[in-house]
């Protein structure tokens, strides 16, 4: 009986989805024959919408490898069309075409549904986009400014001194516990979630960071869990209960913030965003709002990335011994006048001395980057002299792709292969254009210089000061189907207990933070070489 109901479900579902499928085409418009070609799918319609949701950034890949590499793909989704840009050059392609294939419309979308921004600054925000007829509007002026506060120079390394100070007081903590009578236990994942949050939005809102409230840093997580369902927004206040009502708690506490003007004792950063949402009219609850959606962005990939970063060194006794052959000789230690001893390390030795630290970096957002860029075709578009992409429709460039792309990267794709970035390496030149972990383009992360910082000072002086052994005994890679929608690196599902212990020959002693050069970057991508 049981089989029948399920043979008659399953046969019902095939049977509307094939009807919708038909009624897409037929009445919604035929696939014009210089349209990509259709993604494979045995259950029209729908198939492609259920794989994105339980294969998340694998789905992609396996739809590559199943068209055996095709380039480019067409994927008729419920109510969208989707395409699918696999290869490179034509990823290329569309980065050179920013105007007709539009990132601003989809962030726009994207950003005011995400912080329940009001119907009329959603309005304000999708108001020419680009800034056409030297008018402004607020992508226009705000994606400069960020640029050029995050752009190596004296703002940047205002902030990038307040991330290292609370970074310090952190691992300081961990010492002092290392120092005690019982063993030091972490959990590394939780543990690394709350420094990078407190350092980067100590350095981003400065002295009255609403982050400074463990509600707040706990309301910001719940809200990013939560993000699919509030996003979706199918009968919120059943399903996405949770994520908003943790999302208001974040977006009154930056309303309180604002309105006492703490935001001018923070960087440049919030005074910029602040300043150019305010002219253009926007209401202070929606500047608010609009934080929470850039703490996304701020947060949720230096995170993931640092965990990955620390568990592939730590994991590997052989790379861990390298790394701090580099980093040792970088290290000065100076005895005061009482006898004790101050280590200072300089990140922008690291910089330049340690190119194995910097490749296991690359090689991580390499093998654990999952972004899948997404742009909005404005008008009727043809894509390299041949492929009609119709106006209306996204489309979509999964890194994942290229980053498992043997051709580019060797037999050895799959695996994390520390070395792939050393310069001595045949991988240089095919990986800096096939680096996709912060975009490219005119859309190439804003953030990656300090992102960058953060992870490798935090990693550096890890390295150099402790000991971290798993609990179980055997370093467990966890594995990442929980990953957000709002990532761009795969998040670890399960926690990974540490035992932390002081490194011999390095137990005593102050640490200190430097940053001399600040004009020097670790070019990771083509725009920095
Ligand atoms: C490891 C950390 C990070 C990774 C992997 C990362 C990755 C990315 C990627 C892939 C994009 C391009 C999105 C697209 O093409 O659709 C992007 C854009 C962006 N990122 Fe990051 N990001 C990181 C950290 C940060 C940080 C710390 C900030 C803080 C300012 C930031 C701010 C932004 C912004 C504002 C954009 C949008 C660009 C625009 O509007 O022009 N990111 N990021």
């Amino acid at each position: 009986m049981d089989g029948i109901i399920a043979k008659t479900v399953l046969g019902t579902f095939v049977g509307i989805c094939t009807i919708l499928f038909v009624l897409q085409k037929v009445l919604i418009g035929k696939q014009d024959p210089r349209e990509p070609p259709l993604a494979p799918t045995s259950i029209p319609y729908f198939e492609h919408a259920f794989g994105m949701l339980r294969q998340k950034h694998d789905y992609p890949l396996s739809i590559y490898r199943k068209t055996k590499s095709a380039p480019i793909l067409t994927m008729l989704m419920p109510g969208k069309t989707l395409y699918i840009v696999n290869s490179l050059p034509l990823i290329q392609q569309v980065q050179k075409q920013y105007r007709a294939l539009s990132f601003f419309p989809v962030a726009g979308k994207m950003s005011t549904l995400a912080c329940g921004a009001a119907e009329t600054t959603r309005e304000i925000v999708m108001t020419n986009v680009h800034g056409d007829g030297g008018v402004g509007s607020v992508f226009a002026d705000v994606n400069p400014m960020i640029r050029e506060v995050m752009a190596p120079g004296a703002t940047l390394d205002a902030m990038n001194k307040d991330m290292m100070a609370t970074i310090g007081r952190a691992l300081d903590e961990v010492t002092k516990g290392a120092r005690g009578k019982t063993p030091m236990k972490l959990s590394l994942k939780s543990w690394i979630k709350d420094c990078v949050t407190q350092a980067t939005t100590n350095a981003i809102y400065g002295p009255e960071n609403p982050f400074k409230k463990k509600s707040i840093k706990e309301a910001f997580w719940e809200f990013e869990d939560n993000f699919l369902s509030v996003i979706i927004g199918l009968f919120p206040s059943l399903l996405a209960r949770k994520g908003l009502a943790a999302r208001e708690r974040v977006a009154h506490s930056f309303k309180t913030y604002l309105q006492n003007d703490n935001h001018m004792k923070g960087s440049p950063l919030i005074q910029g965003r602040h300043r150019i949402n305010a002219q253009y009219g926007i209401p202070i609850l929606d500047i608010a709002r609009f934080e929470v959606a850039m703490c996304i962005a701020l947060l949720v990939n230096t995170n993931p990335s640092m965990f990955w970063l620390l568990f592939f060194i730590y994991s590997n006794p052989a790379l861990l011994n390298d790394i701090r052959a580099e980093l040792d000789p970088t290290l000065e230690t100076s005895k005061n006048v009482d006898g004790s001893l101050t280590r200072l390390l300089d990140l922008t030795k690291v910089k330049s001395k340690c190119p194995l630290l910097a490749s296991a970096f690359q090689e991580t957002l390499r093998h654990r980057g999952m972004i899948s860029s997404v742009r909005q075709v404005m008008e009727d578009t043809i894509l390299d002299g041949k492929y009609l992409l119709k106006k209306d429709a996204l489309v979509q460039m999964p890194a994942r792709v290229v980053h498992m792309d043997a051709a580019i990267w060797g037999p050895d794709v799959e695996e994390f292969n520390p070395h792939r970035f050393l310069r001595s390496s045949n991988m240089k030149k095919a990986s800096a254009s096939g680096f996709r972990a912060f975009g490219g383009g005119t859309m190439l992360c804003p953030g990656r210089h300090f992102a960058t910082t953060e992870i490798l000072a935090m990693v550096a002086m890890c390295v150099v000061r402790f000991e971290l052994k798993p609990v179980t005994g055997k370093w467990t890679m966890p594995t990442t189907r929980n990953t957000g929608v709002a990532a761009a690196v795969m998040e670890p599902d399960q926690e990974v207990e540490v035992e932390v212990s002081l490194r011999k020959g390095f137990e005593e002693g102050t640490w200190r933070f430097g940053l001399s050069e600040s004009k020097e970057v670790f070019a990771f991508v083509d725009e920095d070489q």
